[in-house]
């Protein structure tokens, strides 16, 4: 599992010392799998070394005009473009910059059969007049459309509605589809929410898609079309040609943001693993969720602000959140204090502060007979956006989230065997948003159970992307099953789910966002850059992964992020002190906060020391951090 939770253990090494995995995140929190293209993009990449990439021909397609707004306030500015990095295969580019201009040459079918990657097709699409008007308004999960389009707030079913365990939303998806609950006997169906039009969609047998898996009639009847909408496509190994047609060579997106994010592979010639893009989290199936005016309260939304909240005289209701001080500057970028603040709260052990849910979602997901006690969660700062009940003007400067992605940025094939990664085009100053953690939005329970699947099957190239959204868990007694939530980018998901990781020191941190409702057990992740990133870096980010933790099973990566404080890394003893030296100090800031209030600390140490799941060597590593 990837971000969410993080319980960092200091480990103390052979030599006793804090040792290099010392920051590492708790075990069972953090699975994540190794991306489906890693393994064979090695191979191919070996292959090919030496060759020119071969690469898409580039047909000219019209820009699509991004419309420029007249602003109110937020001053979203136009950032030059590194002239060195305009990698936008669509656009002409100058020979000074061809290291990097993607290749004309057409595909051939000359290519070696072996070195084609193959994937299967998702699926089947229903159109969107299929469905009652109550259900699709029972199924709307639309947040922060970029500005003209946002949706109305949508009706997630009424408190009646919902009943003791199952939302009204689900029950009504069920008795309209008995696609629901089949994730254990048949390929597992995925459904989606409505899209930015209302659309609504069926992916069938998305997961079996990306698990490699054939069926022998070539095809699936889903539906019949007239009924239900369903249209039957074929399910075959896709040609390259298919598979390179799935993703928009100039815009992966599709048309789903506002601006184009293309991408490109010089190092082989690998295609990016088909999954859908949406651009919004989508519910799977049994989450609950419920935006609703009726819901956000007075205390919840700004009713009386007028233009942009941010220059306001007045406190903002939606600022109270943040200590009635907004999270986000008039450049549109996190405001540096708060940056810092949660920078701190995520990376330095020492500022980390866990909460224990009492009956623990994640514990409680695997179903085992005894249920393990929390192994903590890390408490989040977060930002509250302004929202459709908020009467402050749609470009004012707290929102920022909900406009979606405004950076110039690119999926492109990383030299370092990491498999695809994203990177930005443009350099962007420290605390700029960049983009959501987008996916499916799933119970933990679904989850568990697609983990469960998936290491049943016999192809274990099928692979996960989670996120638990944990922050607030400790805040309930007991959560109900279907509040404790995670995102799932595997089968449907957004740029972020090419971000590869990095230990400690990425370039991105990802703060939890409340937009359209006040429920503390759903929210937005957002990445926003912990450093001012130059034109062509890689984006990265700390998935908080223990890759010494062999308890959970999904198998982590070897990592690769070169980073000095890579958690993955047996270091030689010069860089080891190097290393320590880089702990040291970021750890004497907190060191001398925790002696300034040593009985929370002491009692800290003494609750964590009291759990069995400690042993001596870790108990012994948190007092000699204490
Ligand atoms: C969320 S995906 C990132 C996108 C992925 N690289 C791809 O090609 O789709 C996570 C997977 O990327 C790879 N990855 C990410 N960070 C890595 C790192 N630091 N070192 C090696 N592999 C990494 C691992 O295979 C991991 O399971």
């Amino acid at each position: 599992m990837m971000g969410g939770t993080s319980l960092r253990k200091p480990k103390l090494d052979d030599e006793g010392k804090l040792g290099a995995n010392s920051l590492q995140r708790s075990p069972d929190m953090m699975k994540l799998q190794p991306g489906p293209s890693d393994s064979q993009s090695t191979q191919v990449r070996h292959a090919y070394k030496g060759k020119e990439p071969l690469l898409p021909q580039v047909s000219p397609r019209e820009k699509r005009p991004i419309v420029e707004r007249p602003s109110h306030g937020v001053q979203f500015k136009d950032r030059e473009v590194d002239p060195d990095s305009v990698l936008i295969p669509k656009q002409k580019v100058v020979d000074s910059y061809a290291l990097i201009k993607p290749k004309d040459e057409p595909f051939t079918d000359d290519l070696p059969p072996d070195d084609v990657p193959r994937y299967e097709a998702p699926i089947a699409v229903i159109r969107p007049d299929s469905f009652s008007k109550e259900d699709i308004s029972g199924r709307s999960f639309l947040t922060g459309k970029p500005d003209d389009q946002e949706p109305p707030a949508s009706h997630f079913g009424t408190e009646e509605d919902r009943g003791d365990s199952v939302p009204a939303s689900s029950s009504s998806r069920r008795a309209n589809s008995e696609l629901a609950p089949v994730l254990e006997e048949s390929p597992a169906n995925l459904e989606i929410a409505s899209s930015s039009l209302g659309e609504e969609r069926l992916m069938n047998d998305a997961h079996c898609s990306a698990n490699g898996s054939t069926e022998s009639n070539g095809g699936r009847e889903l539906r019949d079309p007239e009924s239900c909408s369903l249209v039957v496509v074929p399910q075959h190994q896709l040609t390259f040609e298919e598979l390179r047609s799935l993703h928009d060579f100039n815009d992966i997106t599709k048309g789903e943001e506002v601006i184009e994010i293309s991408w490109l592979n010089e190092i082989n010639n690998e295609c990016p693993p088909p999954f859908m893009y949406i651009p919004q989290n989508v519910v799977f199936q049994n989450a609950y969720l419920r935006f609703t005016l009726s819901q956000i309260n007075a205390e919840d939304c700004c009713s009386t602000c007028i233009g942009d909240c941010l220059s306001s005289t007045t406190i903002c209701v939606c600022a109270c959140e943040t200590g009635n001080e907004f999270a986000y500057t008039s450049e549109g970028l996190i405001r540096e204090d708060f940056l810092e603040e949660c920078i701190s709260m995520t990376r330095d052990p020492q500022r980390q502060c866990l909460s224990y849910c009492k009956a623990c979602p994640l514990e409680r997901s695997k179903n085992d007979e005894i249920l393990e006690p929390c192994k903590g969660h890390l408490k989040r700062k977060y930002i509250k956006e302004c929202w459709s009940k908020c009467a402050c003007h749609k470009r004012c400067g707290n929102r920022v989230v909900q406009r979606g992605i405004r950076c110039k940025l690119q999926v492109f094939f990383t030299p370092e065997g990491k498999g695809w990664g994203l990177r930005t085009l443009e350099k962007l100053p420290k605390g700029t948003f960049v983009c959501e953690y987008i996916g499916e939005i799933l119970t933990n329970k679904e989850l568990h159970e697609r983990n469960v699947q998936r290491t049943r099957g016999t192809n274990n190239e099928w692979h996960t992307y989670p996120v638990l959204l944990d922050a607030y868990w400790f805040l309930k007694g007991a959560l109900k099953e279907e509040e404790a939530l995670c995102l799932d980018a595997t089968f449907y998901g957004n740029v972020a789910r090419f971000i590869n990781h990095r230990c400690l020191d990425s370039n991105l941190i990802e703060i939890p966002v409340k937009v359209e409702t006040p429920d503390q057990h759903y929210y937005h992740l957002a990445f926003f850059t912990a450093r001012e990133v130059n034109a062509l870096e890689e984006l990265t980010w700390d998935y908080g992964l223990d890759f010494d933790d062999d308890d959970h099973p999904v198998e982590v990566f070897k990592c690769l992020c070169s980073s000095k404080f890579c958690r993955n890394m047996k270091r030689p003893n010069k860089i080891r002190s190097e290393f320590f030296a880089s702990v040291e100090s970021l750890s004497r800031q907190s060191i001398s906060n925790i002696r300034a209030n040593a009985s929370a600390a002491a009692k800290k140490t003494d609750l964590l020391a009291s759990s069995s799941r400690f042993d001596k060597k870790e108990i012994a590593s948190l007092q000699f951090v204490a």
